[in-house]
């Protein structure tokens, strides 16, 4: 609950206006509701029963006047409230979002992609409700029940006792029904999560859903976290759907006691026929406004889960800290250095790197081989700091990447993943996203680079092509290599290729390699790859085994001094074809 306040009281602040307006309003909408009865007594009592027709008429129509000032002041609450509501749900979006862009790989894996989107859309619309009720109800609440107990007291004190049994009552009955609401609330965003995941993962893993013939399967996995959701969701219907007849119960309960007691006093003559009605209706009020304070409870434990969630997200702070004064400018920026580098994911036992060291520099093109799980792409990841090293340093141009300025790193440092990501758009904007000045003649040549020109002039849009979202409607080997032309036109020093070949036949990895080679003369190259010939021929090889630098050198070195690297050429050529 202490998160809700805080996470409202920070986001209302910029609102205080409206905030103000809106209580104000409220107020002249409530005074308004108040004297109604009071003038609907004074038309009976001294109106109809007096047979006064002036004096109803004239009654009521100060009725219908005060009766539109509080349909005014309700609909304009209403109005500023579902403003002022809507726009704070637009600032808790930003501040997550903008948060969620600052976290690394590992807090991402942590909360969960799934989780990260049920919190920025759900998890803020459900705070966006209760602000609304908030302000509608919660307000008027304290303000229209004290109010109308004042004004029943005041008509007759004695009838007003009734309250004193019929006020706990109600307030019991309403806490132990919202009360047994809190933990169903809790759990239903939880199993919203659910929801989220596996249609996410369904929707993502379409086509091995496809291959295997699993859809059978995805569809029970589906419809079991989809019941669940359901179960809780009927759950709590069914706690709402008995709170609202049992408030009416006793509301009608309370409503003939009145009339009971009342036409008594009536009959006797201690109390006016229009003052029994008057009373009716500020009883209606009282216990109008109790159940206007308990729906907020309603509303408030599944809008304060959801606030603990998007606090959780709020309050994290990225696990790659910025330097206090951040290094901008790199003497040798070409220069690549990891000093006895050891790495270990969060949760995980054993560590994956363990003392790596190794230099690349400019002009020089460095490959990493090493069996699957060896931890290559571990290890690139770390030099643009997807994660930090646990052990050691990574040092760019000499200066320790934790020590630079992010923009100055991402303008230095470009990796291609083993399965890069592209953006919906087209093929142009694909290439632009590191350098949006690039012209077309500029993509024309990174494509020509990284041998993707060919199909995109086949394409009938050519550069205006459209990409669908992660460039599902291209090849995995087209995609590989607009990656590879949108990392080489941001221009950088130092290149990463994470086993960015790997989807390109053997033809084409050796242009790509021979083109590549010209285009980077002057920058740094890290190669990962599982193909010998795609790595043969670079400066240095070094092969990782286990996490550990096994050995390092040229491939005729390795080829005599490490037997990890003679098994991996050995099972992709003859020792002849090894030895040319
Ligand atoms: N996000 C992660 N969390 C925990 N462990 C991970 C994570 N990513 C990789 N690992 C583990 O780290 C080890 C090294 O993985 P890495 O991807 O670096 O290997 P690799 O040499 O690139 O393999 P491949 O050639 O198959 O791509 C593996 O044992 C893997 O299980």
């Amino acid at each position: 609950m202490s998160v809700l306040l805080r996470l409202l009281g920070a986001g209302l602040r910029p609102y205080a206006g409206s905030v103000a307006a809106i209580a104000v309003l409220q107020l002249v909408q409530i005074t308004a509701t108040l004297y109604l009865p009071t003038l609907n007594a004074d038309a009976i009592n001294y109106g109809v029963l007096a047979g006064d027709t002036g004096h109803v008429l004239r009654v009521g129509g100060v009725m219908l006047g005060v009766t539109l000032v509080q349909m005014t002041c309700a609909a304009a609450a209403v109005y500023v409230s579902a403003r002022t509501a809507m726009a704070l749900g637009r600032d808790l979006r930003a501040q997550v979002f903008a948060r969620v862009q600052t976290f690394s790989v590992r807090e991402v894996g942590r909360f969960g992609a799934a989780s990260l989107i049920t919190r920025n859309t759900n998890d803020v619309q459900q705070i966006q409700t209760l602000v609304v009720l908030v302000f509608t109800l919660v307000v008027a609440a304290p303000v229209m029940g004290v109010g109308a107990l004042v004004m029943a007291v005041r008509l007759d004190a004695p009838l007003s006792l009734l309250l004193v049994v019929v006020l706990p009552v109600l307030t019991v009955a309403m806490g132990v029904i919202f009360g047994r609401q809190m933990p169903l609330s809790a759990s239903l965003q939880q199993r919203v999560d659910r929801v989220t995941k596996v249609v996410r993962e369904q929707i993502t893993g379409i086509r091995v859903v496809r291959a295997f013939v699993r859809d059978r399967h995805e569809q029970a996995r589906f419809a079991e976290v989809n019941r669940d959701l359901l179960d809780v969701g009927l759950r709590l219907g069914r706690m709402q759907a008995f709170g609202m007849p049992t408030a009416m119960l006793i509301m009608e309960f309370s409503g003939i006691a009145v009339l009971w007691f009342g036409g008594h006093r009536v009959d006797g003559g201690g109390m006016q026929a229009g003052t029994l009605i008057a009373f009716l209706q500020y009883l209606t009020q009282i216990l109008q406004a109790v159940m206007m304070a308990m729906m907020a409870f309603l509303l408030s434990p599944r809008a304060s889960v959801c606030a603990r969630r998007l606090g959780e997200v709020l309050d994290t702070s990225s696990s790659l800290t910025l330097p206090a004064s951040p290094v901008t400018e790199l003497h040798e920026p070409g220069h690549l250095e990891l000093r006895g580098v050891g790495f270990r994911y969060p949760g995980a036992e054993e560590p994956v790197l363990r003392g790596v060291s190794l230099t690349a520099r400019p002009g020089q093109t460095v490959a990493v081989v090493g069996s699957t799980g060896s931890g290559k792409t571990t290890l690139l990841q770390l030099v643009p700091r997807l994660f930090d090293a646990s052990e050691g340093q990574v040092l760019v141009g000499g200066t320790d990447v934790r020590e630079m300025d992010r923009t100055a790193l991402a303008a230095t440092v470009g990796l291609v993943s083993q399965k890069p990501y592209l953006f919906s758009g087209t093929i142009a904007s694909t290439l632009r996203y590191g350098r949006p000045s690039a012209t077309d003649d500029e993509l024309w040549q990174a494509l020509q680079t990284a041998q993707a020109r060919d199909f995109v002039e086949a394409l009938p849009d050519g550069l205006d092509a459209p990409v669908a979202q992660g460039g599902s409607n291209l090849s995995g080997g087209q995609r590989q290599r607009l990656a590879i032309a949108r990392v080489l036109l941001a221009r950088l020093d130092v290149y990463l290729f994470d086993d960015s070949f790997s989807a390109l036949d053997a033809a084409t990895d050796a242009r790509l390699r021979a083109a590549l080679a010209e285009r980077t003369a002057r920058a740094t190259v890290v190669v990962v790859a599982q193909r010998v010939a795609t790595v043969r021929h670079a400066d240095r090889i070094v092969v990782l085994d286990e996490g550990r630098v096994e050995a390092s050198g040229t491939h005729s070195e390795l080829m005599h001094a490490s037997p990890t690297y003679r098994e991996i050429v050995l099972s992709q050529m003859t020792t002849e074809e090894a030895a040319v």
